[in-house]
């Protein structure tokens, strides 16, 4: 089966070295391929070069004719790259690696993948991951949602590695949205951390995040128990704790009021505006999650959202 990952940032090149280490033949498309042709590394992971057994290529034509496409792309420009296939994806599968919802649907990256290709299987790769763990080999487990139940056990095999190891699932909405809705509480525990609050402060953060989460993804049908697996407790413990994670440090930056470069991809910051919208819409109370979004464009302030969130009416947990 020949793989092709569509999306040569951080972490579309450390699945591909991740995916041809384990021998399988890899594609890695790129919109500007200059870079990666010449030095073998990706601007958005330094210092990691790519063995000679990953093509790279510019042509998304090609990148089609792989049985199996990950798409690595940043959650909002899945829907562009995916319109640029001009040719029909009938039989392939989709595997979505990006984290987010897509802010003009409302919607995860599976039903951006069902509208826009029905004709291909869509399928999603999420759970705790850091790229340069990845491309080092480093051990880790994540989710392969499919619900397809016999494509979900060919892509497992497929893409599982010795130091990979994947967990297979039916829940494709909550393996989505465990990796989607992590982001935003990371931002939230960041900006605690860096204003100065303690551990304490982020655990109950993490409690009460991971009940917004668990609440929005079962309205939304997922099932409680993926939640509570890689894709959601797993990838929530990871992105809240380390200053490896992007959104983590977004959030520390809002706390410490520090400039943050605009270039660096935050997936949290836009979910974060998408729950406000769906949560609105739905009639579903995310108080974190608003207050993120709020954060994140500056209408509150560290102080103001903490103490908004600690004022709210006691109740029963
Ligand atoms: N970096 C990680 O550790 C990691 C781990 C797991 C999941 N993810 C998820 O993977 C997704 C991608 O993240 P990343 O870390 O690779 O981001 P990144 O910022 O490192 O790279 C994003 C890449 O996407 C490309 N891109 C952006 N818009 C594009 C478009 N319209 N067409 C073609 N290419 C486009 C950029 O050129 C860039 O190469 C995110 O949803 C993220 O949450 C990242
Ligand atoms: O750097 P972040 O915050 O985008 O997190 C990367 C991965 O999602 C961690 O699993």
């Amino acid at each position: 089966m020949s793989i092709a990952v569509i999306g040569a940032g951080a972490f579309g090149t450390a699945l591909a070295i991740s995916i041809a280490r384990s021998g399988a033949e890899v594609t890695l498309w790129a919109r500007d391929t200059s870079a990666l042709q010449s030095t073998r590394q990706s601007l958005r992971l330094p210092g990691v070069t790519l063995p000679e057994s990953v093509s790279v290529t510019g042509d998304l034509a090609q990148s089609a004719l792989a049985d199996t496409l990950l798409l690595a792309t940043p959650m909002q420009s899945l829907s562009t790259v995916l319109d640029q296939f001009d040719t029909p994806l009938s039989g392939k599968a989709l595997v979505a690696c990006c984290k987010g919802i897509d802010l003009n649907t409302l919607t995860g990256p599976a039903e951006v993948l069902s509208r826009l290709k029905p004709e291909a299987t869509p399928a999603i790769l999420t759970g705790p991951s850091f790229a340069a763990d990845i491309a080092r080999g480093l051990p880790t487990a994540l989710t392969l949602a499919c619900q397809d139940e016999a494509i979900g056990r060919s892509l497992q095999h497929q893409l599982a590695t010795p130091a990979l190891r994947l967990y297979r699932s039916t829940d494709v909405i909550g393996a989505e949205l465990g990796g989607a809705l992590k982001n935003v509480i990371a931002i939230a525990c960041g900006a605690c951390i860096g204003q100065g609050m303690g551990d304490s402060t982020r655990a109950a953060l993490m409690t009460r995040g991971f009940a917004e989460m668990t609440r929005l993804a079962i309205h939304l049908g997922a099932r409680s128990e993926t939640l509570s697996g890689l894709s959601g407790m797993g990838d929530l413990a990871l992105t809240c704790m380390s200053e490896q994670s992007r959104n983590y440090r977004f959030g520390l930056a809002l706390g410490q009021e520090k400039p943050f470069d605009p270039t660096i991809t935050v997936e949290g910051a836009k979910t974060a505006e998408a729950v406000t919208r769906l949560a609105q819409q739905i009639g579903l109370d995310m108080p974190i999650c608003q207050m993120v979004h709020q954060l994140s464009t500056g209408s509150v302030s560290v102080t103001d959202a903490i103490r908004t969130l600690l004022s709210r009416p006691l109740k029963e947990e």
